[in-house]
């Protein structure tokens, strides 16, 4: 079980630099299926553990994919699968993301069902009524859904019941390959759907209107590969810029796009923490006492459930109380148990979280119960007195690149102990820039 060990008390300054967004490269590499001709290169891809599991969903399915410096290749002209199996879905959700290529290429697709997992059920019924609305046929079973058409799909005007943003990229990526015009309604708006988008079309594929709530797709008979550069990760810029905050800093967070992360910044500007954005990045400044804010998790352009826990973090120290609403997911307050264990004090009440301000924080042996809430342990670990011990960590390697270099870079004392799987200790050490850097192994590396 490794962990990551934080002495908290220092106040962070310096430069950090954004990584490529999960959240975007992930779909994107799905969506890499799509390219029957030529190879797409896709530029800025994070070294996460996330990354390799999309690697080998697609090296499942006959896909090439190679790895190196930031740089993913994928070559999808030769598939020889149409199943992505248990195996890896279950590791990572976004898995799932790789059955509307199948089915729109292929024409038949199996996938493990994702299921639920910490933060919420996370159904998939609106990926699935947007491919039957295109003419799939679905079969659920031995817990794999199937899916087959006759032909190609046909485009189809699909109304989404919530805005999510896997059924939006799920049904675009279908549309792509589909014959005829497809209108999803109510789509999701995130920058990540944006990206996605300008892939697809610089595939060959036509889509209009992503980033708003009505995507227009018209199907093209053929998509091939092309060079894309992800764009930057605004919730590991979010979680950084709140590092600042939380310790008094001065933080300039390089490649932070402040149009991505509107809600974010009015929450800091609104409890005094001062914010200015460059051409190349936001530079945060704060000094205590901060004031409390009430906080509601919405899909964007609202505020985001990734960071809803890293601002509770942030809330904890800020003067007054704080209510935060967790409208997305149903099952995303595990890190408040987390957080009391450092003596917090926060009450849960149905999907809300009431967060009294000035705590005193205090080190102690916590567990990351999922990706966000990890970050949020640590950033509450920079300001507690003594030592906090955050163990649980393959959540946070899942979304974070290098974490504890970074953070180490602007100063926290912050380092990573790596155990076996008996819990022997591999290496331990405080000098964080020996640590090995976390490498993604595909073949053809
Ligand atoms: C890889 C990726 O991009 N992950 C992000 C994506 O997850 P993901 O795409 O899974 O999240 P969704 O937007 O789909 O989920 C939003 C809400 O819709 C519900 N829902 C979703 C699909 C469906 O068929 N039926 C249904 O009811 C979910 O249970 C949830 O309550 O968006 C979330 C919401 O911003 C983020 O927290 C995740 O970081
Ligand atoms: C919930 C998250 O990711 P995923 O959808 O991949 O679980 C996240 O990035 O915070």
């Amino acid at each position: 079980m490794s962990k990551f060990i934080v002495r908290g008390g220092n106040v962070l300054t310096g430069n950090v630099k954004v990584s490529g967004a999960k959240n975007s490269v992930l779909p994107i590499i799905a969506a890499s299926l799509l390219g029957e001709e030529g190879v797409s290169i896709i530029r800025d891809a994070p070294p996460l553990d996330d990354v390799r599991t999309i690697s080998r969903v697609l090296e499942s399915l006959g896909a090439k994919v190679t790895y190196d410096q930031e740089v993913i290749t994928v070559d999808a002209r030769q598939l020889s699968s149409y199943e992505a199996p248990y195996e890896w879905v279950r590791k990572m959700r976004a898995s799932f993301l790789v059955m509307g290529p199948l089915l729109t290429r292929l024409g038949h697709t199996r996938i493990s069902l994702p299921g639920g997992c910490a933060i919420g059920t996370r159904p998939i019924d609106q990926h699935l009524k947007g491919f039957e609305a295109m003419g799939a046929k679905i079969q659920l079973g031995q817990g794999y859904v199937e899916a087959t058409v006759d032909g190609r799909l046909r485009g189809a005007k699909i109304y989404l019941d919530v805005a999510s943003v896997g059924a939006t990229e799920n049904i675009m990526m279908a549309a792509a390959l589909a014959e005829g015009t497809t209108l999803i309604e109510n789509a999701a708006k995130e920058p990540e759907i944006v990206d996605l988008a300008n892939y697809l079309n610089s595939m060959g594929a036509i889509v209009r209107g992503a980033g708003t709530e009505m995507i227009r797709i018209e199907g093209v008979e053929k998509l091939h590969g092309v060079e894309h550069t992800v764009i930057p990760d605004r919730v590991e810029a979010g979680t950084y810029m709140i590092a600042a905050a939380i310790t008094g800093g001065d933080v300039f967070v390089e490649g932070a796009i402040a149009d991505h992360l509107n809600p974010v910044i009015a929450k800091l500007e609104e409890m005094g923490v001062q914010i200015d954005v460059k051409e190349n990045g936001i530079r945060v400044t704060a000094k205590h006492p901060l004031k409390s804010v009430d906080v509601k998790t919405l899909p964007y352009p609202g505020f985001p459930t990734d960071m809803q826990s890293q601002m509770m973090a942030l809330l904890l120290k800020s003067e007054g109380t704080s209510v935060v609403t967790e409208t997305v997911f149903e099952n995303r307050f595990m890190h408040v148990e987390q957080f009391t264990l450092m003596n917090a004090q926060i009450k849960v009440e149905g999907r809300t979280a009431i967060v009294t301000g000035s705590s005193n924080l205090v080190g102690a042996k916590v567990c990351a119960t999922d990706l966000r809430a990890g970050a949020a342990l640590i950033l509450a670990g920079l300001v507690a007195e003594g030592t906090t011990e955050v163990s649980g960590i393959h959540h946070i390697d899942r979304g974070y690149v290098n974490l504890a270099e970074k953070l180490s870079g602007l100063g926290a004392d912050i380092w990573r102990i790596e155990m076996g799987e008996e819990g022997k200790r591999l290496e331990s050490s405080h000098a964080v820039e020996e640590l090995p850097k976390l490498k993604i192994q595909t073949s053809g590396v």
